[in-house]
């Protein structure tokens, strides 16, 4: 199960991404907002944090205007890597080397044709488990 969420700044973009989503027959949970009205970007960040450290999703889309507020309030959580990516290039490194588990982006940065790319390299590449990533994954963690 895939979690997505976005505040206003990122709600129509993540519409595109919900498409390409149901399009690939992903199952995914919204976690809102579910219109442009102006909502707070931590509150949807937590709600997609906690649903991946309780298990019920494996990874997350975050999208608020930038992609940076709705990244540094998921980072806040522990357990959770949020990597920041417009590009296909980070977007797969930040897999095979960070093993991130939520990717934010900028619904005000990124037009939704390339979003769809990062998105779907994000989730299709699996983390390395190269022995130097682990080591620095760990000393993330701790
Ligand atoms: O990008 C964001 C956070 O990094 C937000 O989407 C942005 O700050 C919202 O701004 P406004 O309330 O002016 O629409």
């Amino acid at each position: 199960m895939i979690a997505i969420a976005s505040d206003h700044g990122g709600f129509a973009l993540k519409q595109e991404i919900i498409a390409y989503l149901k399009a690939q027959n992903l199952a995914f949970k919204d976690f809102g907002c579910y219109n442009e009205d102006a909502v707070d970007y931590p509150d949807y960040a937590k709600a997609v944090a906690h649903s991946i450290l309780d298990g019920e999703c494996e990874k997350g889309i975050l999208i608020c205007g930038t992609g940076i507020g709705i990244s540094i309030a998921a980072n806040k959580i522990k357990g959770i890597r949020c990597a920041l990516c417009h590009d296909v290039f980070s977007a797969e490194a930040t897999r095979l080397h960070n093993d991130a588990n939520i990717i934010a982006m900028g619904g005000r940065v990124i037009g939704p044709s390339h979003a769809v790319k990062v998105v779907d390299t994000f989730l299709n590449t699996a983390f390395s488990n190269d022995e130097r990533h682990k080591r620095r994954i760990t000393k993330i963690e701790d």
